[in-house]
């Protein structure tokens, strides 16, 4: 395992002491403080005033009771999470997940993460993430709206266009977004459209945001591969998950001539060797809501599911892997069988999807790795072109907003090519992006005094 600075390494046992528990949180803050040493070797100053320490500890956290009436009449209780972790560069901002994997230490993990990626996109926005162990999986639209009333009738108090601003992630999508933002609207008697991103497109939301993660990080792989000479044109992809991202990186992958062969659900995954038909997969998850090995099914010619816990879709070959799922979801038994099986690239569409173990056998194998920090930025970088919107009053067309996120995208690869160059550590872009966002960060930081 790579090792810590002696002179961060106590920061990495305080933060390990102060959030017992919390394994996520630990890997994403390691993670970054490995790659730290090298800044604070040229930039001794970044260790004054506890700066580091700062940024490892949140603003704020917030826990709250959730109790909402199922369709039977009976009182459910769940709980709800909002992590403030730094408005350094801006608002908080980042997404809600309600999923019964929630805990404080996951939302801690996905709003460390969120802080250097949204310092990555060159937009002001800062830090945070929220969600609740509710899962959604099942229920009724009513039973949905009646939870996120409640959600939001308690997390109203803590929101602003100019103080937080939550959006889409795991099990939050535009019904979702929906119900929490009538509930404010309704809470606060303002239209403050600014306040969550990922609206419907008929009160605010932005052109482009549905697609946003899932060709953001078609967009860097694919400037990824470019460095080395090469294209998704002709390539066999796996994109694992079947939600938001999986589906528009699919989609963007195709358009450049990629064949996925492969993704999957928490049932399960399919393969369909003649491509993933995407108006399928659409219909079945979009629409229906329904579980993968549909797919399979309806498909027939060339196409088999595999159930979960029968196999991995990392026993699929390819030459890119795009994880889309959630974290740790790909291991180090997994990165072998990729390498063994000649992958080239990899692009991670969730947060934090592969392992410590996996990224080190990627990059001892030469695999070009993208890090869902600087990967999957688009989502929440379409969600700050969102804000502008609202900001202005205006509406921009999908190609404007994508030709944006386009530039942002290529934008945030170089920065943590050059940056891994600068740092030597030439072509790390792990390294390049932890230390590109923690000096956007920290610059702002140093400036606004202990706070
Ligand atoms: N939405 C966004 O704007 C952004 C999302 N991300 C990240 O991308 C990833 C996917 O998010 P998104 O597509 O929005 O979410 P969705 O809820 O739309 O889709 C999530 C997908 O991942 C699968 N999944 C979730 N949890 C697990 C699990 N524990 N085991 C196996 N499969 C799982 C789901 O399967 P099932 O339906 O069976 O649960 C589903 O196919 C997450 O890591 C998220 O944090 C990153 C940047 C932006
Ligand atoms: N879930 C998201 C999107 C956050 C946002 O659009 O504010 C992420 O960046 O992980």
């Amino acid at each position: 395992m790579p090792q810590i600075d002696d002179k961060l390494a106590p920061i990495y046992e305080e933060v390990v002491r102060r959030n017992a528990g919390e394994p996520e949180f630990h890997q994403a803050v390691r993670e970054v403080l490995e790659s730290l040493g090298r800044v604070v070797a040229k930039r001794p100053d970044y260790l004054e005033d506890a700066l580091i320490e700062r940024i490892c500890e949140p603003e704020r956290q917030i826990i709250f009771r959730v109790p909402w009436t199922d369709d039977k009449g009976r009182v459910q209780i769940n709980r709800g999470f909002r992590v403030q972790f730094n408005s350094a560069m801006g608002p908080y901002k980042g997404g809600l997940r309600f999923h019964p994997s929630v805990n404080v230490g996951i939302i801690k993990f996905l709003g460390f993460e969120q802080i250097f990626k949204n310092a990555l996109t060159g937009l002001p926005i800062g830090g945070g993430k929220g969600g609740s162990d509710f899962d959604p999986k099942g229920r009724s639209d009513g039973e949905i709206m009646r939870f996120c009333q409640s959600f939001m009738t308690e997390l109203y108090r803590h929101l602003g266009e100019y103080t937080d601003v939550p959006a889409g992630d795991i099990g939050v999508g535009a019904r979702e977004i929906g119900y929490l933002f009538g509930q404010y609207k309704r809470l606060t008697n303002r239209y403050e459209a600014g306040v969550l991103t990922g609206k419907g497109l008929f009160y605010g939301g932005s052109l482009a945001r549905t697609e946003a993660t899932g060709y953001g990080n078609t967009y860097f792989t694919r400037a990824m591969l470019q460095t080395g000479g090469t294209d998704f044109d002709g390539k066999r992809v796996v994109v694992s998950g079947s939600g938001n991202v999986a589906i528009y990186t699919i989609e963007k992958v195709e358009s450049y001539g990629g064949k996925v062969v492969a993704c999957s659900d928490s049932s399960g995954y399919i393969v369909d060797e003649n491509g993933i038909d995407l108006d399928l997969l659409k219909e079945i998850k979009e629409v229906r809501r329904g579980r993968i090995g549909e797919y399979a099914r309806l498909k027939g010619e060339g196409a088999y599911f595999v159930k979960s816990g029968e196999g991995s879709i990392w026993d699929v070959a390819c030459d890119v892997a795009m994880p889309s799922a959630t974290q740790n979801e790909l291991t180090g038994k997994d990165a072998k069988k990729l390498v063994a099986n000649g992958v080239i690239a990899v692009g991670e569409g969730a947060n934090m999807p592969s392992t410590p173990e996996a990224i080190r056998t990627f990059q001892q194998a030469g695999v070009k790795f993208g890090p869902g920090k600087a990967a999957n930025a688009g989502g929440v970088a379409t969600s700050a072109l969102e804000m502008q919107q609202n900001a202005s009053r205006d509406s921009w067309t999908f190609e404007q907003t994508e030709a944006r996120l386009a530039t942002i995208m290529r934008d945030i690869h170089d920065s943590c090519y050059e940056t891994a160059e600068e740092f030597g550590a030439p072509g790390d872009y792990v390294i390049g992006a932890n230390i590109a966002g923690f000096i956007r960060v920290a610059e702002p930081m140093r400036a606004f005094g202990v706070i």
